[in-house]
């Protein structure tokens, strides 16, 4: 569905892209994460075709530099930053409506489950929201729509805890339809979602990753870890997985969700150098 090839990209004869070769397939849902600076919203307007570049871009077999109109109409994106526009939100969200053949009344229910009104915030100019109204509306409207390809800067930044769970359910109900590439600082955050890690330093692809979709994300599973020694920074680390631990303190037994999986692993990586055993079976 995507194709990258050597894709270069240089501002003012400063490297930001180094030749990237991706290909991400149809039903590929990527977490683009690194560092400030690494490259990722580059390559994302790469994609895009908001950016002249080096290299080979398609996608579906499309230039979005040459087919922008083709294929952008494929694609819900959500940016890192807002747009400052001053349309109406009423206006706004018919013209985007308009714009990719859905119904408003769509992206106005999408809207309302993250806890946006939009009736009541109608004749404001977008530019006048809050951060993580703006974020709502602009998530509404990509998601608010039949689009093959998901394509999210940092979604998630200037949402509160509740709307965040929200957006990620909503995200949840379209792994059966659409290809993802969601970018972010935090793999943590997206990791229940994603099939693929792609990390990127200093404009270069240096991790690509499948996440095995073995494990259910409704699955639970049953987690013992041995310690050489104890250790309190660890204990207090698993106090809020809500797991035991012998009398000793260096058996330790638990049950995470199967979605947690990685940002569990993660947490446990810091402590590498103390486990003496791991067992993770779903139960
Ligand atoms: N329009 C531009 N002109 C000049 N340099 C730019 C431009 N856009 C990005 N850069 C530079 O390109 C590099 C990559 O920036 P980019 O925004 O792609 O990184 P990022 O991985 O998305 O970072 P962040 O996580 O902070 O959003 C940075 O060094 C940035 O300063």
């Amino acid at each position: 569905m995507i194709l990258l090839e050597n894709l270069t990209k240089t501002f003012r004869r400063a490297p930001v892209l180094n030749g990237i070769d991706l290909a991400v397939g149809l039903g590929e849902r990527v977490a683009l994460i690194g560092s400030n600076g690494a490259g990722k919203t580059t390559l994302i307007r790469c994609l895009l075709g908001e950016y002249a570049c080096e290299g080979r871009v398609r996608i579906d077999g499309l230039d979005p530099r040459r087919q922008r109109t083709a294929v952008l109409g494929q694609i819900g994106f959500v940016p890192q930053l807002p747009p400052p526009l001053r349309m109406p939100v009423g206006p706004l969200i018919e013209f985007s409506a308009a714009l990719c053949g859905t119904d408003p009344a769509r992206i106005a229910a999408v809207a309302g489950r993250l806890g946006l009104d939009v009736a009541a915030i109608r004749a404001r100019p977008f530019v006048r929201l809050s951060g993580g109204m703006k974020q709502k509306l602009l998530i509404a409207i990509a998601l608010g729509r039949d689009a093959r390809l998901l394509i999210m800067d940092e979604p998630a930044a200037n949402l509160d805890p509740e709307a965040r769970k929200i957006f990620f359910d909503l995200l949840a109900e379209r792994l059966a339809d659409a290809t993802m590439i969601i970018s972010s600082h935090r793999l943590d955050e997206v990791s229940a979602l994603v099939n693929r890690v792609v990390e990127m330093d200093t404009g270069r692809v240096v991790l690509d990753d499948k996440v095995a979709e073995d494990v259910a994300l409704t699955s639970r599973l049953v987690c013992r870890i041995a310690l050489k020694r104890f250790e309190p920074a660890f204990a207090k680390a698993l106090d809020g997985w809500n797991f035991a631990a012998d009398a000793g303190q260096l058996v330790w037994r638990g049950s995470i969700a199967g979605a947690d999986r990685l940002r569990f692993l993660g947490i446990l990586s810091r402590y590498t150098g103390l486990v003496s055993d791991l067992s993770l079976m779903e139960s």
